[in-house]
């Protein structure tokens, strides 16, 4: 008997950045989205990506798009969650969702916690729209490995996605546990392949 084939995820990834979109620094949050996820997942993946400034309106568009018109199962956010007057993901994202994930950002916090002690001026959230997951992460490209995967003895916000996205009705996520081991109840889990 073959194995049964894994689900295909599309996910979606939005760099927001002034200076990544507008060509004054490279962008470095979209290639460390895709290495991670990549590494992480044993699914096959196709990425939607933006790169686009730090405007309100053009963020929230964008995940109107990434969620109803190219139908993503997750999409992730990097950058523009911290105090500076231009940063405006998490409003972005909250004016488009239909309900808040509070948990996401906790735990991102006390995970950044260990990293930097400035963890605490990111106000990044975790929303749903439609049967999507939409993740804000912060902007230093660095941490989106720290957030996602967090530490040996304290888990990142990735190993409670599988989980989240079976809730939503979307595709089953299998990981490599050396990059993330995710977390779902037994009654949750398939046969291993
Ligand atoms: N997309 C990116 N690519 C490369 N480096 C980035 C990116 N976003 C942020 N950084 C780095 O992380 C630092 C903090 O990120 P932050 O999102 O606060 O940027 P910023 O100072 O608001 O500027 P901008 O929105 O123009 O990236 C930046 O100064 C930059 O060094
Ligand atoms: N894991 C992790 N979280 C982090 C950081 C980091 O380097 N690693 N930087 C912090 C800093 S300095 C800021 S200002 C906020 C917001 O960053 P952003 O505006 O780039 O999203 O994220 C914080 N969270």
């Amino acid at each position: 008997m073959t194995a049964p084939e894994l689900d295909r995820v599309r996910i979606g990834l939005v760099s927001c950045s002034d200076r990544a979109s507008s060509g004054v620094y490279e962008d470095k949050g979209l290639p460390a989205l895709k290495e991670w996820l990549t590494e992480a997942l044993h699914n096959p993946i196709e990425f939607v990506e933006r790169l686009i400034p730090d405007e309100r309106a053009t963020i929230a568009l964008a995940l109107k798009d990434l969620v109803d018109l190219a139908r993503c199962d997750l999409v992730l956010t990097t950058g523009g969650t911290g105090p500076a007057p231009r940063d405006v993901t998490p409003e972005a994202t909250l004016d488009i969702a239909d309900r808040v994930m509070p948990g996401f950002g906790e735990q991102m916090r006390q995970i950044s916690l260990r990293f930097v002690p400035t963890a605490l001026l990111s106000r990044q959230v975790g929303v749903i729209r439609g049967q999507c997951l939409i993740l804000n992460l912060p902007g230093q490209p660095k941490a989106i490995a720290e957030t996602l995967a967090g530490l040996p003895d304290a888990a990142g916000i990735f190993a409670a996605v599988p989980y989240c996205i079976d809730l939503l009705g979307g595709p089953y996520l299998e990981t490599r546990e050396t990059v993330c081991k995710a977390f779902r109840p037994k009654s949750a889990l398939r046969p291993p392949r």
